[in-house]
């Protein structure tokens, strides 16, 4: 026979009943069933409402008729209107005395379970089953001990197994959850998960085959969905993760109901009543062998801590300390001991913790007038954060992870089999910290949560690529970047959900203007992990935000070139702020777009290969102007139209032409290597004509484009037929010496041989001093720039 418990939400009127008896129909078709029923739906807490209200002296009359409408099934044979005045009753006598009374509390709760059973009873009749209804109080008998119940198992054994022996082959008990009976007979509840209870003691003692939890949940998860979306079901726990997972906060289980079947070694599967046919989890002594189970939590919890030199080498400090919190009741869920005994760290549930207080002051008096004990702390914020299973490694991986999200971690406990780790961390933390663990611990997929600043030519595209590729990412590198925010210079989105396709439309229909300050407290407060700050704008006011951004605990990645070239004090505290807090700022695209240059200099450099000197197109806009207006007949005016419109130029494209982008590249690439350099140590060849120097905003220069043109056809006229030109940024490292300058170059040169919007870098070292190396490719557009900060993205991806 096997046992098959059903719990409240699975028996809520309509389609959940039905799915259960009929589940039950199919279950008994193929081994005889045992049925243990909870109240249906919200009728625990509908009782305990009436119980209040009655002892408040307030009229119940309402409520009692809600909750028993809510008990008639249409069309069912089933009278309960003794049940209706016994309640009455009960409630009226409440109302006059106006006391609580644990015993009568019991007794109104119990009338859910009566009824649900009652009520199944008669629902499996209608389908022509044998079924028996059968009142708990009648089998289980305990006593009632400090807000928990002691369970008479002999005796309930014995009453149970002489109701099952009377019983005919094809009858089906429906036995009432929850309740059972004290020594006198009066009404008593099993307290939290009790009717789980009820199910695995009389599995227990009928010898049963198996226990089944049917439940609104499919299983056990690896983690609280409610908090970590790629929770996975586990498949297979043994007895042991399981007490520890119910001991961890697993609301689906708790540790007691698991006990009876361990001495029995009875299995137990839990399913989910809305969805029959799904695999479940099954829970044995067997279990899946080693490896990590789950991380499961526990929300508000307050951390007790005693510290002070008195404690050091002194014997007995913590039988008080346990002997003082036992005699008031107050259980101890984790400890920690410094192992110099200056300090004791401990968890204890938040209702106890003003009372923990008071007692171990008390405890403590003399010490703490002395000042052997420094001080009692307690701090209510806390969660715990449970690593359960064997582990190789998974503690370091979850340090490592809480680490680089700054999450401060107050105490650890690892148990002594090695199948438990508990992390301590503030209660704000927790759906943070929670996503953080379980990805580290489990390998599994990461989440990259992307704020992008910059929906422009490189920023939307980069947006539009991660939504287009963004499952192949998952699939070959295990890692999801959702984009949680998007900001441009008015306005800005933000979803902890994440934005896809939509990005675009959301923005425009946004009402929420974009405010930095208010971007970094919803990422601070939001609990999501792993957070990168993508600036893909040219705004040097968000770049001097960085160090903020840093010392939130994110990451960055820009296309935007001004952190690295505004100036060195900024740059050097930076650099300071990153390594601090163990941030990583990638900005690959700052020089050479999409081009694999910063890095082969990182490289270069740090392999001690001395770089000397690179020189080179580094402008992708003036290298399609110069490619296009030396050897076509166009306009410079045209051309530089064309190059604006394909993306290439800055946002004010005389950043371009003044030399002013490429002075820029080349005081990154110097700082790279070392150099301290400032933009006005670059000499630079403007190539904004000096008449239209003075001109404010680009519309109004490029309505000068005769004076351009005329200018820029000057210069051309002067080209030797197999010249072009040129504009070449060089970095001598040993001189210091860093320009700009336009030069004729012969079309067969490298230099003057390249095409479209192609830049070139050409890299000599103390290794490669007469032959350099050669980068060559697009310096400048909007599909490689941003495939750039994607990759920046993944390498940031990589470390999480
Ligand atoms: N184009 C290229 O080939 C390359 C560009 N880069 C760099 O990429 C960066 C972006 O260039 P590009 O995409 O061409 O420029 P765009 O002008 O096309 O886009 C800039 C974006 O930044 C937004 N923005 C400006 N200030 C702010 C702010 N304070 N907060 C939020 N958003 C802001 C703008 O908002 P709004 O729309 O409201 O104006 C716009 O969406 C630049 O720094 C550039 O140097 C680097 C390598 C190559
Ligand atoms: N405007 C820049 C864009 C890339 O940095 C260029 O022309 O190279």
């Amino acid at each position: 026979m096997k046992v098959l418990k059903f719990g409240g939400k699975s028996l809520g009127n309509g389609e959940p009943v039905k799915s259960a008896i009929d589940i039950i129909q199919k279950e008994q078709s193929t081994e005889a069933v045992a049925l243990v029923i909870s109240a249906r739906g919200q009728s625990t807490d509908l009782l305990l409402a009436l119980y209040a209200k009655a002892v408040a002296g307030a009229d119940v009359t309402p409520d009692l008729e809600n909750f028993f409408a809510y008990q008639y099934i249409k069309g069912l044979n089933l009278d309960l209107s003794s049940y209706q005045t016994e309640l009455q009753q009960l409630l009226e006598a409440l109302q006059l005395l106006g006391v609580t009374n644990n015993r009568i509390k019991d007794r109104v709760v119990a009338f859910g379970e009566v009824i649900s059973a009652l009520t199944v009873t008669e629902l499996l009749r209608q389908q022509g089953l044998d079924a028996v209804f059968a009142d708990a109080r009648q089998l289980l008998v305990g006593r009632c001990v400090a807000n928990d119940v002691a369970v008479d198992f002999a005796l309930s054994k014995e009453k149970t197994t002489r109701f099952f022996s009377a019983l005919a082959p094809q009858q089906i008990p429906v036995i009432t959850g929850f309740i059972a009976s004290d020594p006198e007979g009066k009404t008593i509840t099993l307290g939290r998960n009790g009717s789980n209870y009820t199910a695995t003691l009389i599995a227990s003692f009928i010898q049963a085959t198996e226990v089944q939890n049917w439940t609104d949940i499919d299983g056990v998860y690896t983690a609280s969905p409610k908090y970590v979306k790629n929770a996975q079901k586990i498949p297979h726990l043994s007895y042991r993760e399981a007490n520890e997972l119910a001991n961890f906060g697993a609301r689906i289980l708790h540790a007691k109901t698991i006990l009876p079947l361990v001495e029995s070694g009875i299995p137990l599967k839990i399913f989910s009543s809305f969805a029959y046919g799904r695999e479940g989890t099954l829970i044995d002594e067997k279990g899946s062998g080693k490896g990590i189970k789950a991380v499961s939590t526990i929300e508000d919890v307050s951390l007790v801590s005693i510290e002070g030199r008195g404690l050091l080498g002194k014997v007995g400090i913590d039988a008080r300390i346990f002997s003082a919190l036992s005699s008031n009741s107050i259980s101890v869920r984790l400890i920690s001991q410094a192992s110099s005994e200056r300090g004791i760290g401990f968890i204890v549930n938040k209702e106890d913790a003003q009372l923990t207080e008071q007692v171990l002051t008390k405890e403590f008096s003399e010490e703490l007038g002395h000042q052997d004990i420094s001080r009692i702390q307690v701090n209510n914020n806390m969660a715990i954060i449970a690593i359960v299973g064997r582990h190789n490694y998974s503690l370091e991986k979850a340090i490592y992870g809480l680490r680089r999200n700054k999450i401060w971690l107050h105490l650890i406990s690892n148990s002594i089999n090695g199948e438990h780790i508990s992390l301590v961390v503030d209660n704000q933390d927790l759906k943070k910290a929670v996503n953080v663990v379980h990805n580290q611990v489990f390998g599994a997929m990461k989440t990259l949560n992307l704020f992008a600043f910059g929906k422009g030519t490189v920023g939307g595209k980069l947006l539009d690529q991660l939504v287009r590729t963004g499952d192949d990412v998952i699939r070959r590198r295990n890692l999801m970047i959702r984009i949680v925010g998007v900001a441009d210079s008015k306005k800005m989105i933000f979803s902890e959900d994440g934005f896809t396709h939509n990005w675009r439309e959301e923005l425009a229909a946004s009402q929420q203007a974009t405010d930095f300050g208010n971007i970094i407290n919803l990422l601070k407060t939001s609990g999501l992990e792993n957070i990168v700050i993508a600036d893909n704008t040219s705004s040097q006011e968000l770049t001097e935000q960085y160090p903020v951004i840093v010392n939130s605990g994110f990451d960055i990645v820009a296309s935007n070139k001004k952190a690295n070239s505004i100036s060195y004090a900024f740059y050097e505290g930076l650099r300071n702020d990153l390594k601090k807090r163990g941030k990583l700022f990638f900005y690959e695209t700052n020089v050479g777009a999409g081009l694999p240059l910063i890095d082969t200099i990182k490289h270069l450099h740090n392999s001690s290969d001395k770089i000397e000197r690179i020189r080179g197109v580094f402008s992708g806009s003036l290298s399609y102007i110069f490619n296009k207006f030396s050897v076509e007949g166009k306009s410079f005016s045209t051309i530089l139209t064309e190059a604006k419109e394909k993306g290439y130029t800055e946002p004010d494209a005389r950043e371009d032409l003044c030399g002013l982008d490429v002075a820029r590249k080349l005081i990154i690439l110097a700082r790279e290597v070392g150099l301290q350099t400032e933009l006005e140590d670059v000499e630079v060849e403007s190539l904004v004509p000096p008449s239209l120097a003075a001109i404010g905003p680009f519309e109004e220069f490029m309505a000068q484009a005769e004076t351009l043109d005329a200018y820029f056809a000057t210069i051309k006229a002067s080209l030797n037929e197999d010249e072009v030109l040129r504009y070449v940024g060089d970095l001598m490292v040993a001189e210091n010496k860093l320009t700009v300058s336009l030069v004729k170059a012969s079309k067969n040169s490298p230099l003057g041989n390249i095409q479209n919007a192609d830049s070139l870098f050409e890299i000599y070292t103390e290794s490669y001093e007469t032959q350099p190396i050669i980068i060559q490719g697009a310096g400048a557009g909007a599909e490689v720039t941003a495939r750039g900060v994607y990759s920046d993205l993944i390498r940031i991806g990589g470390h999480y």
